[in-house]
């Protein structure tokens, strides 16, 4: 709700996350490279380190057949279908609801060797934005998750070690309109889906290791987490 003491951030980081998701790889000269391809899904990633911390953007540009936007928004933001598609997780606690598109999360997720265990807190906002009548912009769903603090759980005081992130799930569904008078049905709809995410690991961890975790674990993320949605709704309604 508007009078939260988030609300002024989740406003600002949502915007700014929707603005950077929705530009494109630019030309080579940006510096994205292309480290995963694996159908419709290309992955990019930036090198960059923060005080000798890999903290790599990455970039994920994904096609779906037979979902929409709002639905991969719902199964991403909605807690009670995470522990179904996030394999790392090991503990997800709802600290607070904001409100009915804003919630504040603790988790904890499963060790990755060599790395020692990690937590991370954020807030988790759905938001539709729709292409006004007079411009036709796109229709957008979106959910963003940006680390924040919370008084009860202050960082690395108990056995992990916390990581902040910043995430931007944007979708834009696309339908081929079928003949004239034949209801839509999900073989005429795709989603556009265009993954944004920023990992500060925390403590100290190897570049090398934190290159070749993120490497490897990123791909399956989003093909499992696709995968997931696309069985979840293949037998419901289509939601718009
Ligand atoms: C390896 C990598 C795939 C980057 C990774 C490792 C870890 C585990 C913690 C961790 C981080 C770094 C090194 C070792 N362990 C967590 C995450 C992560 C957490 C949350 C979200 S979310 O978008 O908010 C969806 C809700 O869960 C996405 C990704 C990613």
């Amino acid at each position: 709700s508007a009078s939260h003491r988030l609300w002024p951030e989740i406003e600002q980081v949502v915007h700014q996350q929707v603005a950077w998701a929705r530009l494109g790889l630019g030309d080579s000269g940006t510096g994205w490279q292309l480290f995963a391809e694996d159908g419709e899904m290309r992955m990019y990633r930036r090198e960059e380190e923060v005080d000798g911390m890999v903290v790599d953007p990455l970039k994920a540009v994904h096609i779906v057949k037979g979902i929409t936007g709002h639905e991969v928004c719902h199964y991403f933001f909605s807690p009670q279908y995470r522990y179904d598609w996030e394999t790392t997780l090991e503990q997800m606690t709802v600290l607070e609801t904001i409100a009915d598109d804003s919630c504040l999360f603790l988790q904890t997720h499963k060790r990755i060797w060599p790395a020692s265990q990690r937590d991370v807190i954020f807030w988790s906002h759905i938001r539709h934005l729709p292409n006004d009548q007079d411009r036709d912009g796109p229709d957008i769903w979106t959910v963003v998750n940006h680390s924040t603090e919370h008084k009860d759980y202050p960082a690395n005081s108990g056995k992990c070690v916390r990581i902040f992130l910043t995430v931007c799930m944007l979708c834009q569904t696309r339908v081929i309109p079928p003949k004239e008078g034949t209801p839509i049905t999900r073989d005429n709809i795709s989603c556009k889906i265009t993954y944004c995410s920023v990992v500060n690991p925390g403590g100290w961890a190897p570049a090398s290791v934190l290159r070749a975790l993120y490497k490897r674990e990123y791909p399956k993320f989003l093909k499992r987490f696709t995968s997931y949605v696309t069985n979840q709704t293949k037998d419901k309604p289509i939601m718009f």
